[in-house]
């Protein structure tokens, strides 16, 4: 073997950088591994780039997740990280001639990425819906929105008839809350109020019992009082109609109770993912420490509450070398250069629980242990 083998063959230095670069791609392939068949949605490797006149926006890079039936995955990140083009990605809604799209989507043993449009868009209603943030900008103004959801159900029911459609629509705005629903079944987007209007979206989105549910900031736009209600109404659907739900959201606080595992983006990648209690009670990437640190806690002084993340999110075309979180990062100096020059991989620091950080993992804990936690 060693006779046709041209890197056996060379010196012990050439034979040590090729094992380096091996290891390389193992670890840069680490997140493309086959797709979990347990799970109901099976995410790998999953790259968005856009082709843009200011240069190519790498949006999503390279993001892997599994999510099972019933459970809820929870996306957070600051403005910009790549989230919901990341959920786009997923129902098929990117596929735009400035859109490079790579890596493999699986629902329910079916891979999205390579699949026919056709057959894209009859998955989306019928196995995936979303929910999205405005509802106004989701729903047509010149249709009531008894309308809207018959029509909803009806693309995948085209055997029923319209009064049937119709007796579901009022039997769903019934089950997302809406009082004398088979009045209101009547009335424009318009007519109803702000929290009224994602119930009813979120109604449009049940109607055909998706396995699969992405609710995109779907309380940002609500007072506090109804952003709670929505919250509990989608846990209690979730458990109803047994999804799988992933809720995106730039708040931690949004998932906390809702999400059984959160994944971290930061431009465009997933610097950290765990269970939520993990992400909670034992983070280790110095922004997942900064997310945290963001949450408003009625408990404490202004002052000594909010630990905001200096500076703001990096440009997705000309992202920082190394880490792209390093110009940001107070902990960047410990690294030994590092985060200036290699771009930390994701890795398994526990099972199921992943983090792409230069730091020691000690050093990791301790910042944590003696600085984040007592002011968390
Ligand atoms: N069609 C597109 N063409 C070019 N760039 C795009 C396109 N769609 C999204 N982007 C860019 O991709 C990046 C990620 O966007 P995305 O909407 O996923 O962020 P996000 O994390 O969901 O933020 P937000 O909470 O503000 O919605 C942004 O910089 C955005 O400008």
């Amino acid at each position: 073997m060693s006779k046709t083998n041209p890197v056996a063959a060379s010196s012990k230095a050439k034979a040590a950088e090729a094992d380096a670069k091996d290891a390389d791609t193992k670890a840069a392939s680490a997140g493309k591994d086959a797709p979990n068949p347990e799970a109901f949605l099976s995410v790998r490797d999953l790259r968005i780039h856009f082709d843009t006149d200011d240069g190519l926006v790498r949006s999503v890079d390279g993001v892997s997740f599994d999510l099972e039936t019933g459970k809820t995955l929870g996306i957070v990140g600051e403005s910009g990280s790549g989230k919901s083009v990341t959920s786009l990605g997923i129902l098929g809604l990117h596929r735009s001639k400035r859109a490079r799209i790579s890596g493999e989507v699986w629902l329910d043993g079916e891979e999205l990425i390579s699949a026919d449009p056709d057959r894209v868009r009859q998955l989306r209603g019928e196995k995936m819906s979303m929910i999205f943030q405005d509802p106004l900008t989701a729903m047509h103004p010149y249709y009531t929105v008894g309308a809207q959801i018959v029509e909803a159900y009806r693309v995948h029911h085209p055997q029923a008839s319209k009064k049937a459609a119709r007796g579901v629509a009022v039997e769903m705005l019934d089950r997302v809350g809406i009082p004398q629903p088979d009045r209101r079944v009547d009335d424009y987007p318009h007519q109803f109020s702000g929290g009224m209007r994602q119930r009813a979206m979120i109604a449009m989105s049940l109607v055909n019992n998706p396995k699969l549910l992405i609710a995109d900031e779907p309380t940002t736009a609500l007072d506090v009082t109804v952003q709670a209600q929505i919250l509990d109404l989608i846990r209690d659907l979730q458990k109803e109609f047994g999804s799988a739900v992933i809720i995106i959201t730039h708040d931690l606080g949004v998932v906390a109770e809702l999400s059984d595992d959160i994944l971290v983006m930061y431009g465009g990648k997933c610097v950290e993912k765990g269970t939520s209690e993990t992400i909670f009670t034992a983070p280790e990437h110095p922004y997942t420490w900064g997310l945290l640190g963001s949450m408003p806690r009625m408990d404490r002084e202004l002052q000594d509450r909010l630990i905001p993340v200096k500076g703001s999110p990096p440009s997705l075309i000309n992202l920082p070398k190394g880490c792209a979180f390093n110009p940001r990062c107070p902990y960047a100096e410990l690294t030994g250069g590092k985060s200036t020059t290699e771009t930390p991989q994701l890795i398994e620091v526990k099972p199921g629980h992943r983090v792409a950080c230069h730091l020691p993992e000690e050093k990791r804990h301790s910042i944590f242990r003696d600085e984040i936690a007592p002011r968390l």
